[in-house]
């Protein structure tokens, strides 16, 4: 799907999100690279400017009365009442969902109360929670009914460490339930450890989909071998001789990119030429390696 605005602005340029069955999947990009816009989108409150949305195999917007009860999402917080308690809020928006068993309503809010830990807060006024607080109330609203798919816009934006720890299990949980969950965020930790796959999104396009280890593991491993001073010049001739590219002296260490040679080959070599090995270690790409060299280290956003 494309979304141009009507300045002029491409948000999201030809974005083919797969989202599989069962997985939790981050969706990962720096602020302002269209996650929001993707993700409005897909839930049919803002259409694109061409390309077509499924949502559970059913085409969006026009199946989005069948669809979105199937579907929690926590979009921007929902409208919540200043005024009334958080379990009253939730009791309102339960009252609108036609699926809800009225004589359920009570159990249905305290149980989502407590499993964003709102428990003790439920009676407090909606004005006087803090940002993290409203944060979980929106959590809470998403997991009123059990869903096939939650769709959680920076669900952790606000949040204090022991929030995120807690959303990052509750996203957990109910991942081994069966429900699949999409989740964007800027924060690669937080990707890292909640989730089975990732998108990375940079100025409106998608760059990489996939299984978190196979997006991780595009880019190069390093080795690099602790000799001895005497027989480091000879482990680099070692290393250029096994085909090794971007070999590097630095005191008695030296690095290579290690290509497709298997580690343990590259000590055997090394021990049979004589180099005296005292370490050696390989550096494999991380999430975040990949995420920097496809987004850029810049600090700025990009428009
Ligand atoms: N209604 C709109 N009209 C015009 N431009 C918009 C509108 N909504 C978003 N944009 C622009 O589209 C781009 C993508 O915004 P979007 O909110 O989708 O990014 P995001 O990845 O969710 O960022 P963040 O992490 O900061 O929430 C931004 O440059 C933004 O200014």
């Amino acid at each position: 799907m494309t979304k141009r605005f009507r300045s002029g602005q491409v948000a999201v340029d030809g974005v083919e999100l797969l989202v599989p069955r069962g997985a939790v999947f981050g969706f990962l990009g720096p602020n302002g690279s269209g996650k929001t816009t993707t993700i409005r989108m897909l839930l049919g409150l803002v259409a694109p400017t061409s390309g077509a949305v499924e949502l559970l195999g059913d085409a969006m917007p026009g199946r989005a009365a069948d669809v979105l009860p199937r579907v929690g999402a926590l979009v921007e917080g929902p409208a919540f009442h200043p005024y009334l308690s958080g379990r009253a809020n939730l009791a309102r928006l339960d009252s609108v969902d036609a699926t809800a068993d009225p004589r359920t309503a009570r159990a249905r809010a305290d149980t989502a109360l407590e499993r964003v830990g709102l428990g003790a807060a439920a009676d407090k006024r909606f004005r006087q929670y803090s940002l993290g607080m409203k944060q979980r109330l929106g959590l809470a609203a998403a997991l009123l009914q059990p869903r096939e798919l939650l769709v959680l816009d920076e669900p952790t934006n606000g949040l204090d460490p022991q929030g995120t720890r807690e959303v990052r299990t509750l996203v957990r949980e109910l991942a081994s339930d069966g429900t699949t969950v999409l989740l964007s965020s800027h924060l690669l930790a937080e990707i890292e450890q909640a989730c089975s796959h990732v998108g990375i999104m940079s100025r409106g396009r998608l760059l990489r989909q996939g299984p978190i280890a196979e997006v991780g593991a595009g880019g190069v491993s390093t080795v690099r071998v602790s000799a001895t001073p005497s027989t480091v010049v000879l482990a680099a001739q070692v290393l250029e001789r096994m085909g090794l590219t971007g070999v590097l002296v630095g005191g008695a260490d030296v690095t290579a990119e290690l290509g497709d040679a298997a580690a343990e080959d590259v000590t055997a070599a090394l021990v049979r030429s004589g180099v005296a090995v005292r370490g050696l270690a390989v550096t494999r790409p991380n999430l975040e390696d990949t995420f920097v060299a496809l987004t850029g280290e810049g600090f700025d956003v990009a428009r």
